[in-house]
């Protein structure tokens, strides 16, 4: 089973255990290690009630005393040796399992929709990633070796206890119903408490991924203070609940501390009134005292590991509905070889929400190899359609064929061979100028890389950074205009070379010489392709070969340039402002 897939209503455990599988071998042997260190260290207890023993009964035997120390030392020894060894195997299966987690989560983001994945925030994502699933490691490493070999010490003493008096053993764990009390108190609504918790750090989170991200437009319109006081009060919120929460619970939380170790409680007492009493030898009044007190370590881990085991509880479950986003399926074998790049939409309705239809009733053919340009007021969907086209959401109605192949039957890879997007935000990864054009054909030589910068009109300023194509460079950094930036998405674009062309205003941010120049690049690179366009600047697809009108989701006029002037009132609107807005630039064209 791929990691990540059919997790669906297994509980947070079983969902645990199935990426903590693969190392099951390795927590094995560190609780084998664990319970060898556990008993190591209970040993000292036994050797220190012999030698109290012959203290109190003056017996002067050196030979016996010294053996005794020894077997304390090398038991202390064992002890240190042998938790080393646990520690390290399950630190090692712990952090493969934090992998093993951390991948999945990442590859179900992979195969989901890109519309799901942007409904969180980066804060959310990143959180769920990197600090949720941190969470787990303490204790995953420390929980399985440490609980199950501590709760064996604990089961294996108090038998060994009611061996040598039960009178003795109840005292000695009188301490557990005493302090369960208190821990079933604090326990009681912890999953909403720590709800609230998660809450308000994820709040953090967003709001501080949202300033460092808004940071410019933050500073253009002076919100410094503002945006500062957003993110200060999240903190601060954090802070109060965290607090807030810590003052109600550190009373019982101390109460459950101070009281589930303190084993002389009872054993102290009772042993003492059962020696002076009843028939209880000395050997076993103090080999019992030393025994509850060699059990109060354990005990204390217990109600240590009570919380972790919690917040490992909320973990996982807070991971959990990234596990389970709906992933979207390829078929895994190609139906069939794509005969040509045309693209006919047929029917197609679109909501993102149930109760707010985006598209509705769209009709399209676009002949392979021809350039279709869509045009349409602000909000009226270009967008959204074509992203249908690249499949970055299922469409709810009709169907989309490429060539002879529906859409949804292509494979990834015949899709993503098919197809170019280039959107308006130019992602720039971190690397140098090459490897982020490389990154439309890995396989591409220096000379298709050079080829592809110059026909996106890049390589002038290229040339003139300081290591030309292996500039590092990232995103972000100042270092690239948006301009820039754009010419190498666009770039990266033409290297793939696929036989349908996607282009969201790939000119949005570039001045207009260079649009020009580009524009005439990508229409000369274009040829035996099938371009579709969004444009706002209409002077760049007026010579298109067919120009979609879309208005409020709708198509409401399909045709070639002068005929839409004509006939299509929308079309006549769009070209009307657009003349008035950027006459002069119409002018010289
Ligand atoms: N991820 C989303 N979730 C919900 N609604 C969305 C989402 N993306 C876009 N919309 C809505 O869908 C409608 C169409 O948006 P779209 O971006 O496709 O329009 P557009 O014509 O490309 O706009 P623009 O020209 O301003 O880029 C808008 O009302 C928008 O609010």
């Amino acid at each position: 089973m791929k990691l990540g897939e059919k997790l669906m209503k297994k509980n947070w455990l079983k969902i645990l255990f199935h990426f903590a599988n693969g190392h099951k071998l390795l927590f094995i042997w560190s609780v084998f290690f664990s319970v060898l260190s556990v008993f190591a260290g209970i040993v000292p207890y036994v050797i220190g009630a012999r030698l109290m023993a012959m203290i109190i009964m003056k017996q002067n035997n050196y030979s016996e005393f010294i053996v005794l120390l020894g077997s304390m030392l090398l038991a202390f020894v064992l002890k240190t040796i042998f938790y080393g060894i646990s520690t390290t195997l399950s630190h090692h299966a712990a952090y493969n399992t934090l992998n093993n987690l951390r991948n999945a989560i990442t590859n179900r983001l992979m195969q989901t929709s890109l519309g799901v994945v942007k409904h969180f925030s980066a804060g959310s994502i990143k959180n769920a990633i990197l600090d949720r699933t941190e969470e787990v490691e303490i204790p995953l490493a420390h929980m399985i070796p440490e609980l199950s070999a501590n709760i064996l010490l604990i089961i294996v003493t108090a038998v060994y206890l009611f061996i040598l008096d039960f009178r003795l053993a109840l005292s000695a764990l009188l301490t557990i119903p005493l302090a369960s009390i208190p821990l079933f108190l604090l326990m009681r609504n912890f999953e909403a408490k720590y709800q609230a918790y998660m809450q308000a750090n994820n709040e953090v989170n967003n709001v501080m991924v949202e300033y460092i991200e808004g940071i410019e437009v933050i500073k253009t319109f002076n919100q410094t203070g503002s945006s500062f006081r957003k993110f200060s009060s999240a903190v601060t919120e954090f802070k109060n609940y965290t607090l807030n929460w810590l003052r109600t619970a550190w009373k019982t939380q101390n109460l459950i501390f101070a009281l589930l170790p303190f084993t002389l409680l009872g054993v102290l007492p009772i042993g003492i009134w059962l020696y002076l009493d009843t028939d209880l030898s000395l050997n076993q009044l103090l080999l019992g005292l030393l025994l509850a007190i060699g059990l109060s370590n354990p005990l204390n881990k217990l109600s240590l590991f009570a919380n972790d085991f919690n917040a490992m509880k909320q973990s996982v479950i807070d991971t959990q509905k990234f596990l389970e986003l709906p992933i979207l399926a390829f078929n895994k074998k190609e139906v069939g070889q794509i005969i040509n790049n045309s693209i006919e939409v047929a029917n197609v309705d679109f909501s993102y929400t149930s109760d707010n239809p985006i598209l509705t009733a769209i009709n399209l053919k676009i002949p392979a190899n021809s350039f279709c340009a869509i045009v349409g007021p602000s909000g009226s969907g270009k967008s959204t359609l074509l992203q249908l086209l690249t499949r970055f959401w299922d469409i709810q109605k009709g169907n989309i064929m490429i060539g002879n192949v529906a859409l949804q039957d292509l494979t990834l890879h015949q899709l993503n061979s098919t197809i170019s997007y280039v959107t308006q935000d130019s992602f720039i990864f971190k690397g140098t100028i090459a490897d982020n054009i490389r990154m439309g054909n890995p396989d591409a030589t220096e000379k298709e890389v050079r080829a592809a910068a110059q026909a996106a009109r890049c390589i002038d300023f290229i040339n003139e950074l300081p290591q030309g194509f292996q500039t590092e460079i990232s995103f972000g950094n100042g270092q690239l205009s948006g301009g820039q930036q754009q010419r190498i998405s666009i770039a990266r674009a033409i290297l793939k070379n696929a036989s349908i062309i996607i282009l969201d205003e790939p000119t949005a941010s570039i001045d207009p010489e260079n649009e020009q120049q580009i524009q005439e690049s990508l229409l000369k690179l274009t040829k035996n392709k099938t371009v579709i366009m969004v444009a706002h600047r209409l002077s760049t697809i007026k010579n298109a070969d067919q120009i979609i009108v879309l208005d409020t989701g709708k198509i409401v006029g399909n045709g070639k340039h002068a005929e839409l002037l004509e006939s299509c009132p929308t079309y006549q609107r769009l070209w009307a402002s657009y003349t008035q807005t950027e006459g002069w630039h119409i002018d010289n064209h």
